[in-house]
């Protein structure tokens, strides 16, 4: 699920079906001479729907819908006769889909639940039949309402990863690599910064037969949150995992201080993203030998806890998986 498959951002216009308009139309019956008004309501025309999946990942299946448009109602007819409503447009998106209006940015919508229905543009209502227009007055109206036009409007979905844990670091932290040796995801990996270009989630299995979703997001620097980097199209991303774990490399410079300018930089972006449980993993302890280990360990002062990993020689990984676990299934 890495790489060029995964979409999380599509644009295309949504166009709902125009109401069908109302008949003018007259009873006729063989001895009746002058039958009054029969004609029946246009149909509805056909919504654009967006509709939950909890089975999609992407919108990669969107990715070529540049039109979305949706039937139009039909006319109505004689004998009161109403006429079919306009088939609706239902695009199915994965748990997580924001849409938002492409040119005034307002959100329109959010998607969290299967099988959850809202509607994007809805269809023109029908248009009503002359035979509703008749009156003591005027017993035979020539006159129906023609169907309401549908909405045309250019959407954005934008997805955000419902993953449970999201890795926050800085670049070359180690979060790829990390991924790849809990997962089957297979992320780039490399050693310059933002090797990460879009977020890859990856399924951990734990134990018997259990697993959490972890998702890789593109490295965050300091500033990130007023666009540094590759800035803020990717903290949204962390805004709905349920956990927060900060790698933090131990050939750091200052690794106190490397934690707290990625605690800042989410509070800069969203402070209730500190709302979330956090875990910190002290990357590449490989890289380390014991006793300066014991040295480093002395200096830390972190608020939250941590565990020494090496996606290497996976040293620490189990540990890394079972706080995971517990700080998953903990009620707080
Ligand atoms: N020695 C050692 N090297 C590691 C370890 N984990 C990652 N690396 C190396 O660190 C470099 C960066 O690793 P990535 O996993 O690409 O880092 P990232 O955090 O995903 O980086 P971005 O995608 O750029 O944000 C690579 O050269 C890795 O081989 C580890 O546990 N031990
Ligand atoms: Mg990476």
């Amino acid at each position: 699920m890495s790489g060029n498959n995964f979409i999380d951002y599509v644009k295309f216009c949504s166009r709902s079906g125009h109401g069908g308009p109302g008949a003018v139309h007259f009873r006729r019956e063989k001895h009746v001479p002058k039958g009054g008004p029969d004609g029946g309501n246009g149909g509805r025309g056909g919504h654009v729907i967006l509709k939950g999946n909890s089975q999609l990942w992407t919108l990669l299946h969107l990715k070529y819908r540049k039109h979305v448009i949706a039937e139009n109602g039909m006319p109505g007819g004689s004998m009161k006769s109403t006429g079919a409503d306009g088939k609706d447009e239902i695009l199915e998106v994965p748990l997580g889909t924001v849409a938002k209006d492409s040119e005034t940015g307002e959100i329109l919508c959010e998607i969290t639940e299967h099988d959850q229905e809202v509607i994007l543009s809805p269809g023109g209502r029908g248009g009503l039949g002359n035979e509703n227009f008749k009156n003591s007055v005027n017993q035979t109206p020539r006159y129906a309402q023609p169907g309401e036009e549908g909405e045309t409007r250019w959407v954005i979905l934008e997805l955000k990863l419902l993953a449970d844990v999201g890795l926050v670091g800085f670049p070359n932290a180690g979060k790829s690599t990390l991924l790849s040796s809990v997962s089957a995801a297979k992320p780039e990996i490399a050693d310059y910064p933002f090797t990460t270009l879009t977020p890859n989630l990856g399924v951990v299995g734990y134990r018997n037969d259990q697993s959490f979703v972890m998702a890789d997001i593109p490295g965050i620097i300091e500033g990130a949150a007023e666009g540094k980097g590759l800035g803020l199209r990717f903290l949204r991303h962390i805004e709905r995992n349920s956990m927060l774990l900060f790698l933090v490399p131990v050939d750091a410079e200052d690794l106190n201080k490397e934690y707290e300018i990625l605690v800042d930089e989410l509070k800069r972006y969203n402070p209730e993203l500190l709302d979330k449980q956090r875990l910190i993993a002290l990357s590449k302890t490989d890289m380390l030998d014991e006793e300066l280990m014991k040295e480093m360990e002395q200096t830390l002062s972190f608020d939250v806890p941590y565990v020494f990993i090496s996606s290497v020689t996976g040293q620490g990984i189990q540990t890394l998986k079972d706080k995971i676990w517990q700080t998953l299934n903990s009620d707080r």
